[in-house]
């Protein structure tokens, strides 16, 4: 079984006010959950806390059978003149898979997210919303048991948006934890839990 039990958790960073408090939630293999709120209110924070990065200044996280966490940030970065398919081959490669089993899989992967057309053109020539969905790939290639995406349609057309949710409740069909801070309505709507951390701001 592989679960993360949030108890009580609250946090402040050194310099900023109380961002969240009494936070509770457990989530279990095989959900998605949105985290939503306003810009500044504590998602990402939230997020690296989950990934055990950020120690809560309050309450405790409890990780049972979480051992890879895959984490996609909100702005996509990689090496300009590498492929598409370079990027989400190397956590395979670096596995020690060969490279043409490595390729094979990630070919697999990037057609669940609608790039196996662009996996040969560099990373430099690829649209925001195609760089964004490519780290998405990668991240799964590492066969993460969860999965921290951090705004996953912030550059997508609604069609892509839509496309993209899919795929991450099919992911956590398949086991994995996945958590997704935004602000996409659709992308909240498709998960099958939402937290909104709003309700978590201290009251004044
Ligand atoms: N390492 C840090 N040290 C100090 N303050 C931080 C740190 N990380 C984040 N903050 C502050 O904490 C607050 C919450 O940031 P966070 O990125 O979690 O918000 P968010 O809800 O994800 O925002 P957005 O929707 O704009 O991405 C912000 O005011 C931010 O400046």
């Amino acid at each position: 079984m592989c679960y993360v039990d949030v108890r009580d958790v609250g946090h402040r960073f050194n310099g900023t006010d109380v961002l969240f408090e009494h936070v509770s939630f457990r989530i279990a293999a095989g959900e998605t959950m949105a985290v939503c709120g306003p810009s500044g209110c504590g998602k990402s924070t939230l997020l690296s806390i989950l990934a055990g990065w950020v120690t809560p200044m309050s309450g405790s996280v409890e990780r049972v059978g979480v051992k890879r966490v895959g984490w996609v940030f909100q702005n996509p970065y990689g090496v300009p003149e590498r492929s598409a398919l370079d990027h989400v081959a190397f956590p395979l490669l670096a596995k020690g898979m060969l490279r043409s089993a490595a390729e094979r899989e990630a070919l697999d992967v990037m057609a669940m997210f609608d790039l196996h057309e662009v996996a040969d053109r560099p990373f430099s020539a690829l649209s925001g919303g195609e760089a964004q969905r490519l780290m998405l790939a990668r991240a799964v290639c590492a066969h993460p048991d969860m999965l921290l995406v951090d705004e996953p349609t912030a550059q997508l057309d609604t069609r892509t948006a839509n496309g993209v949710s899919h795929v991450l409740g099919a992911l956590a069909g398949q086991g994995m934890i996945v958590v997704v801070a935004t602000h996409n309505e659709q992308t909240r709507d498709a998960c099958q839990r939402v937290l909104d951390l709003e309700r978590y701001a201290p009251t004044a």
